[in-house]
C-alpha cells in the first residue's frame, strides 16, 4: 500500500514538473527510470522514512506557469518552499490536504487572488511566507484563529486590505510579522503592543490610522517600522523607553514633542516627515541607531510623505526579513566603505601570494584575477595556512559537505531518521512518542536557522560561490557569496564533532543564544551523520591577525593607534560578557578577533568546544596559552583568557606575532625589553616614526598588557578590571614628538627643565618626566612659554593636548 501511495506521489511530482518545471535547470535531476528513487535522486525532494514526500524545496529554481494543482498529491508534506520563482495564478485549492505543513514559503512569485480560506487548516504552520506577490482582498475571517504556532508571517508587498486581525497579533509564538506595503487600514491593536513574543514588526507603507496603543510592553521587540501610514496622536513614552529598539515612525501625522535625547537614541530619521511633531534634533545623529532603508525598498524614512510606494524588487534569494541596525548596515555597506574594502581586499590577496601562499594557490588561481568566482568541483589546492593572511582559494570540499547536509547525498538506503535511530535511540524514542511526521521533522538532516531574521535554504548555499578562508582547530572555514551578495562564513567541524544530533542541537542553540554586539553570532547550522556545519556572517574586514600581520604597507592607515585601542576595548567587552555569563572563551587570539564592515569587533569561535565529542587538550594556540595551562590538565579558565588577551594587547602594541623567531614568546620579549630600559623600542614601527615617543596612554596600555600576562594567574586582573582600565584610557595621538628632534623641527625657542642628554642643544620650557634611557615621555607639561615653529599658537597652554593631537607633519605645521 505504501508503495502505491508513494508511486502516486511520484506521479504528482512529475505532473508538477510538467506544469511548472519546463524551464527549470534545477529539475533536470528529476529523471524517471529503473532504480531511480525520487526521494534521494531528485533535487529539492526529501522523504519520510515511509517514502512519503516530506519536503519540496525549489527556491529560485526557474519555475513558471500557473501553480500546479498536482501539488495536492503530496499530503504528508511538511515544508513547501517555492519562493523566488515565477509562478502565477492562485494558491491551488488542492493544497488543502497538506495539514502537516510547517513551512509554506511562496514569497517572490506572481501569485494572485484572495488569500485562501483553507490556510486555516494548516494548524501546524510555523512559517507563512507569501510576501512579494499580488494577493489581494482582506484576510479570511478567523484565518489565524487556528494557526497558533506561527512564528514568522511575511506577507508584505501584496494588495491585502482590511484590518490587521487581532487573532494574528495575539499568536503566542509570533516573532516576526511583516505586512508592509499593503493596503491595510484601521488602528494598531493594543494586543500588538503587549505581545511578549514579537521581535520584529514591519507595518510600514499601509493606511493605518488612529493613535498608537498607549502602553507598550513588548519586551522582546527589537525592530518596529510603522513609517508611511496615517497614524496620529502623541507617541507614547512607553514606546520610546523600550531599550534596544530600532524604530521608524517617519511619514505619519504624529504630534507632540520629541526630546533631543530621544532623537539621539532613535535617530532623527525615525521621526521625519511628521508635520505636527516637534523634534529637538539630535546634534550628532550619526551616533544614533537610526533605522535605515532596506536595500530593495524606497526609503520609508526618507520618504517625503506617507505615500504608498511598492518596491519593485524584493530582496533576492537570501532575504533578511527584519533587520537589526547592524544587519541593515551590512546590507547597505556604503559605497566608499565597499570600495575601500575591495581595494584593500585586492591588495591583501595580492600580498598573500607573496607571503607564503605559494602552496595554497593552484596554477589556475595564480594566473587568474582575484575576482570571486564559482570554483565548485575543481580541485584547486588546499586550504590556506590559518596563520597567514587570508587567501582566495577554491573550496572543493564545501559543496559535498553541503550536499551531505541537505540529505540528498545520504545513503539512499537509509533516511536521516534511521541514522538517528542508530546514533541516538533515546531521541528517536522521544520523537516517536509524540507521533510522527511533524514532531520528528526537527531530527532530519537540514539547515537549521537559528537567527529569526535569516531566510536561507541549503540550495542557495549549494549555488553560492565559495572560497576557503583557512583551517583552524575545529576544521576548515569557507566564505560563501550568496546571489544577492551577502557573504556567509561556514565552519565545517571535523570528525570529533558531536555525533548525536539532539545533543549537538541543544549545545549550538545555547551558543546562538549568547548575544553581544562584539560577539559573532551563529546564524544557522547543519547536522548530518557525516557533516556538521556552523554558519555565521562573513566579516568583510577579516581578522585582526590579517590586519596586523598581513599587508604591512596598509597597516598604519588601517590600524591607527585609536583603532587599536578601540579593538582592544571591544574585544574586552566581548570577553567580559562571556565571563559574566559563566563562559570562558578558551581561544582568544587575533584570528578570532574579526572586524565587520564598520571595523567593529566580533569575537568568534566562543564555546565551539562544547560541540565536540571530547574536550580538546587545549584550544588556545601557541604564544597565547597561559603558562599554567601548558602543563596542567585544566583546559581553560577565565584567567587563561586574560592571559591570552594580554598577548593580544602586546600584539596590538608591537605589531609582532605572539610567537617570534626561535619560539621566543612575545610576552617574554616585551618583559626583557622593558627590563633593559628599551621600552620605546617595543612599539610597532608603523606607528612610531623616528621622531616620536609613546604617550602616557600607550604606556598605560603596555602596563595593562603586562599585568594580564603575569606568570601567576592570581596576579592577573579580571577581565572586568581590564575593561574598566581600558575604558579610562583615552587614546590620544598615541605618540609624542621625540625631544631629541625638537630643536631641528621647531627652532631653538624650546627648553627642557628635566635633564635630557641626547647630545642636542635645544630650549623649551617643557617639563618632562622620563622612563628609560632614551626618555620615553611619561608625562609632559607645557609651561606658559611660547613654543614656536608652527606647532603651538597658544602660548598660555599648560596642557599636553596639542602635542598629542597627531604626529608632526613633515612641513612642521602639525598643530596650531
Ligand atoms: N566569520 C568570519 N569572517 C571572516 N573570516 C573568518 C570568519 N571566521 C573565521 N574566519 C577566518 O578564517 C580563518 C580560519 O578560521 P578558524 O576559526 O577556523 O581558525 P583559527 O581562528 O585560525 O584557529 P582556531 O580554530 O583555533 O580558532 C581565520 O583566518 C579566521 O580569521
Amino acid at each position: 500500500q505504501a508503495n502505491s501511495a508513494n508511486a502516486i506521489e511520484e506521479q504528482a511530482l512529475q505532473q508538477f514538473k510538467a506544469e511548472n518545471g519546463i524551464n527549470s535547470n534545477a529539475m533536470r535531476s528529476w529523471q524517471v527510470g529503473p532504480g531511480v528513487n525520487h526521494c534521494t535522486a531528485w533535487k529539492g525532494v526529501n522523504c519520510w522514512s515511509t517514502g512519503s514526500v516530506r519536503w519540496l524545496r525549489l527556491p529560485a529554481a526557474g519555475l513558471s506557469g500557473v501553480m500546479s494543482m498536482a501539488l495536492g498529491g503530496l499530503p504528508r508534506l511538511s515544508r513547501l518552499n517555492l519562493r523566488d520563482n515565477a509562478l502565477t495564478g492562485a494558491i491551488p485549492p488542492s493544497l488543502v490536504v497538506m495539514t502537516s505543513l510547517k513551512k509554506l514559503t511562496l514569497q517572490g512569485n506572481q501569485l494572485s487572488g484572495p488569500i485562501p480560506d483553507f490556510l486555516r487548516n494548516f494548524t501546524n504552520l510555523d512559517e507563512l511566507g507569501l510576501a512579494n506577490n499580488m494577493f489581494q482582498g482582506p484576510f479570511p475571517t478567523n484565518m489565524f484563529a487556528t494557526m497558533r504556532e506561527l512564528q514568522i508571517v511575511d506577507m508584505g508587498n501584496n494588495r491585502i486590505t482590511g484590518q490587521i486581525p487581532d487573532n494574528l497579533v495575539d499568536i503566542p509564538t509570533l516573532q516576526s510579522l511583516s505586512l508592509r506595503a499593503n493596503n491595510l487600514s484601521g488602528p494598531i491593536s493594543p494586543l500588538l503592543a503587549s505581545s511578549p513574543s514579537l521581535v520584529t514588526v514591519d507595518l510600514s507603507q499601509n493606511s493605518l490610522v488612529g493613535p498608537l496603543p498607549s502602553v507598550w510592553t513588548v519586551s522582546n521587540l527589537t525592530f518596529l517600522d510603522l513609517s508611511s501610514n496615517f497614524l496620529q496622536g502623541e507617541i507614547p513614552p512607553s514606546l520610546l523607553s523600550l531599550g534596544n529598539l530600532t524604530l521608524n515612525l517617519a511619514g505619519n501625522n504624529f504630534s507632540g514633542k520629541i526630546s533631543q535625547s530621544v532623537a539621539c537614541s532613535f535617530g532623527n530619521a525615525a521621526f521625519k516627515n511628521n508635520p505636527f511633531l516637534v523634534v529637538d534634533l539630535c546634534a550628532s545623529p550619526s551616533a544614533a541607531p537610526a533605522l535605515m532603508p532596506r536595500a530593495s525598498d524606497d526609503s520609508a524614512a526618507a520618504a517625503p510623505a506617507p505615500t504608498k510606494k511598492k518596491s519593485s524588487s524584493s530582496l533576492s534569494t537570501l532575504t533578511i526579513v527584519a533587520l537589526t541596525a547592524g544587519d541593515i548596515a551590512l546590507l547597505l555597506m556604503s559605497a566608499a566603505g565597499f570600495t575601500f574594502f575591495y581595494m584593500w581586499w585586492k591588495k591583501r590577496a595580492k600580498n598573500a601570494k607573496f607571503d607564503g601562499g605559494k602552496d595554497a594557490w593552484s596554477k589556475e588561481e595564480k594566473s587568474s584575477s582575484s575576482t570571486l568566482r564559482s570554483v565548485y568541483g575543481k580541485e584547486l589546492g588546499q586550504a590556506a595556512d590559518p596563520h597567514r593572511p587570508t587567501y582566495l582559494v577554491a573550496a572543493p570540499a564545501l559543496r559535498p559537505a553541503l550536499k551531505a547536509c541537505s540529505g540528498s547525498m545520504a545513503d539512499p538506503a537509509k533516511t536521516s531518521t534511521e541514522y538517528l535511530v542508530a546514533s541516538d535511540p533515546d531521541a528517536m524514542g522521544a520523537c516517536a512518542e509524540k507521533d510522527s511526521a511533524v514532531s520528528c521533522e526537527e531530527f532530519g538532516t537540514d539547515l537549521v536557522i537559528l537567527d529569526k531574521f535569516l531566510v536561507l535554504e541549503i540550495e542557495e548555499l549549494l549555488r553560492a560561490n565559495a572560497m576557503v578562508l583557512g583551517a583552524g582547530t575545529f576544521g576548515g572555514v569557507y566564505m560563501a557569496v550568496m546571489e544577492d551578495g551577502h557573504m556567509l562564513a561556514i565552519k565545517r567541524l571535523e570528525e570529533q564533532a558531536l555525533k548525536n544530533e539532539h545533543v549537538f542541537a541543544r549545545q549550538i542553540r545555547k551558543l546562538a543564544d549568547v548575544k553581544h554586539p562584539n560577539l559573532l553570532p551563529i546564524r544557522a547550522y547543519c547536522w548530518s551523520p557525516t557533516e556538521r556545519l556552523v554558519i555565521c556572517d562573513y566579516m568583510p574586514n577579516g581578522s585582526l591577525f590579517s590586519l596586523l600581520h598581513g599587508d604591512k604597507e596598509q597597516r598604519p592607515a588601517i590600524l591607527s593607534w585609536a583603532t587599536r585601542h578601540k579593538i582592544a576595548l571591544e574585544t574586552a567587552r566581548a570577553l567580559a560578557y562571556l565571563h559574566d555569563n559563566d563562559m570562558v572563551h578558551g581561544n582568544v587570539k587575533a584570528t578570532n578577533v574579526l572586524l565587520d564592515d564598520k571595523f567593529e569587533v566580533r569575537v568568534g569561535d566562543f564555546g565551539l568546544e562544547s560541540l565536540l565529542e571530547a574536550p580538546l587538550q587545549h584550544t588556545s594556540s601557541a604564544g597565547y596559552l597561559a603558562p599554567e595551562l601548558m602543563t596542567s590538565s585544566r583546559r581553560k579558565s577565565a584567567k587563561g583568557d586574560v592571559y591570552s588577551f594580554g598577548v593580544l594587547l602586546l600584539e596590538l602594541l608591537t605589531g609582532l606575532e605572539p610567537l617570534g623567531k626561535n619560539n621566543m614568546d612575545l610576552s617574554t620579549w616585551v618583559q626583557e625589553m622593558v627590563k633593559s630600559h628599551r621600552t620605546e623600542d617595543v612599539f610597532d614601527p608603523s606607528l612610531v616614526s623616528s621622531h616620536v615617543l609613546p604617550a602616557q596612554d600607550v604606556l598605560e596600555l603596555l602596563d595593562l598588557a603586562q599585568a594580564c600576562v603575569a606568570e601567576q594567574p592570581n596576579r592577573r586582573p579580571t577581565i572586568e578590571a581590564v575593561l574598566r582600565s581600558l575604558e579610562t584610557i583615552v587614546p590620544s595621538g598615541g605618540f609624542l614628538p621625540d625631544p631629541a628632534v625638537l630643536p631641528q623641527q621647531m627652532g631653538h625657542d624650546l627648553s627642557v627643565e628635566h635633564g635630557y642628554d641626547y647630545g642636542h642643544e635645544y630650549v623649551a620650557n617643557i617639563h618632562m618626566h622620563t622612563r628609560g634611557p632614551r626618555g620615553a615621555v611619561d608625562s609632559l607639561d607645557l609651561s606658559p612659554a611660547h613654543i614656536h615653529g608652527g606647532y603651538y599658537s597658544d602660548a598660555s597652554s599648560s596642557s599636553i593636548s596639542p602635542l598629542q593631537a597627531g604626529f608632526p607633519s613633515s612641513s612642521g605645521r602639525a598643530y596650531d
